[in-house]
């Protein structure tokens, strides 16, 4: 029989939801189905059926996405892909990745993103890495701050720190290339207010929110402390599930006050940037161990004017880009010209199609791993993944789309 892939109804969705289980080797999830419900949007929730059963399910929903500069994009953010182990590799998650990919071209957003479950998947749909994470153990015997911090920081309950998380939020995302806007549902299941389906309820947490010396809200965190001894001597971990900071001194603020938290030798906290300033932060950077860096956001460029121009360039140029992409959405040559603005936040650009001859020409996929600044054009052009027509565009070009903020994207979704 052949096997339909459409978007769902709403008399489908359990179904959706017992096909992602078990595509996502999850026996448990179907005891939240009302909580699941919440969140899908079903012209944005695919799915492949074998007959009347659904086999296989992707879905997305819009993200503003931050570009270098501060301006932002509509990402058509991607998610629970997954076929049944009984249909795997009959091209399912290629249809399914393949429709979605056609839905957000005509509903217009310039790139589609997701979080990779394993390297070798996406790429051949036109998905580049472009952001990097890194968790960091810290060693409380040892660190020590550089600078006494300047404000205050309070415990507030879970309702004052739901309420604060979003604000904090847009300041740090306007300013980071690579994160996505986060909705209410968001921040419920974050802060244990909403059930994250599939997943234990969140356990109670301590909530701290720093304030400026002006009084103004620079950081929140969110932790839970373990303790326990060894030989008698506290060796209790912390392990912060929010560490949002918007300034030096909102970042000085929560380290100092996790750094310094009595039974307590060890502070963990994870998805932190790649340019992580605590090592820096600290009179020894040791102290501070980063671990796990890798791969998060991946970004599809669909829109490739839209994409380019939307973003600011460190260094004014002027760059011809071929990109190959066989599946048409960012296929063509594109004239990029960065320069003017007062070069405060980089230089604004314009991008068009040209007839003119090609400089650089590279993949879909690795336009999406260069287009935030995160991965070196020259870095990509010496492992033979974009290709130089004309000798020096590669460092032209790295010039230009290096940033100095790295991306990042501590959105999990
Ligand atoms: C954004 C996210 O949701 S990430 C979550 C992704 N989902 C998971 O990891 C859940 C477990 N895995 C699965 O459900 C499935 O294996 C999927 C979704 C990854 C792939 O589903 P399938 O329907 O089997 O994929 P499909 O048949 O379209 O395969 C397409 C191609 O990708 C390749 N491919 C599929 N999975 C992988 C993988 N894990 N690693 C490398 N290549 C892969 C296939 O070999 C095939 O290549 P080919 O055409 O050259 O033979």
């Amino acid at each position: 029989m052949a096997l339909d892939v459409r978007t769902i109804t709403e008399s489908e969705v359990d179904a959706w939801c017992a096909a992602w289980d078990t595509g996502s080797l999850n026996p448990a999830g179907g005891a939240d189905a009302p909580a699941r419900r919440r969140g899908l949007l079903l012209d944005r929730t695919w799915a492949a059926f074998d007959g009347d059963r659904a086999v296989a399910t992707l879905r997305s929903f819009p993200a503003e996405l931050t570009l270098p500069g501060g301006g932002t994009v509509t990402a058509g953010a991607v998610t629970q892909v997954g076929t049944a182990a009984t249909h795997r590799r009959r091209g399912l998650a290629t249809r399914l990745v393949e429709a979605e990919l056609a839905a957000a071209a005509r509903r217009g957003e310039p790139v589609s993103v997701l979080i990779a479950s394993e390297w070798g998947i996406y790429g051949r749909f036109g998905y580049g890495a472009a952001t990097e994470h890194q968790h960091y153990t810290v060693d409380t015997r040892a660190a020590r701050l550089i600078d006494r911090p300047r404000g205050s920081v309070e415990f507030v309950d879970r309702d004052t720190a739901r309420a604060a998380a979003p604000g904090l939020h847009a300041r740090h995302r306007a300013g980071r290339p690579g994160d996505l806007a986060r909705d209410g549902l968001f921040w419920d299941r974050l802060f244990g207010i909403a059930r994250v389906p599939g997943r234990p309820q969140p356990a109670p947490a301590f909530h701290v929110l720093a304030r400026d010396a002006g009084g103004h809200p620079a950081g929140l965190a969110r932790y839970r402390a373990e303790l326990r001894t060894e030989h008698r001597v506290p060796a209790g971990e912390a392990t912060a599930e929010l560490f949002l900071a918007v300034s030096r001194d909102g970042a000085l603020l929560l380290w100092d006050h996790l750094l310094n938290l009595d039974l307590v030798t060890t502070v963990r906290v994870g998805d932190r940037p790649a340019d992580e300033a605590l090592p820096w932060l600290l009179t020894d950077a040791r102290a501070a161990r980063a671990a796990e860096r890798a791969d998060f956001l991946w970004v599809r460029p669909l829109d490739v004017p839209a994409l380019l121009a939307g973003r600011r360039y460190a260094a004014p140029g002027r760059i011809v880009l071929e990109v190959d992409d066989p599946l048409g959405f960012a296929a063509g040559r594109f004239a990029l010209h960065a320069g003017g603005g007062d070069g405060s936040v980089g230089h604004p650009a314009s991008c068009e199609r040209t007839d003119a001859p090609a400089e650089l020409a590279l993949s879909a996929s690795a336009l999406g791993s260069v287009c935030l600044g995160g991965f070196g054009v020259g870095a990509l052009a010496a492992a033979g993944r974009i290709a130089e027509r004309i000798p020096g565009a590669a460092a032209r070009a790295d010039a230009m789309f290096h940033w100095p903020t790295a991306p990042w994207c501590s959105t999990w979704f």
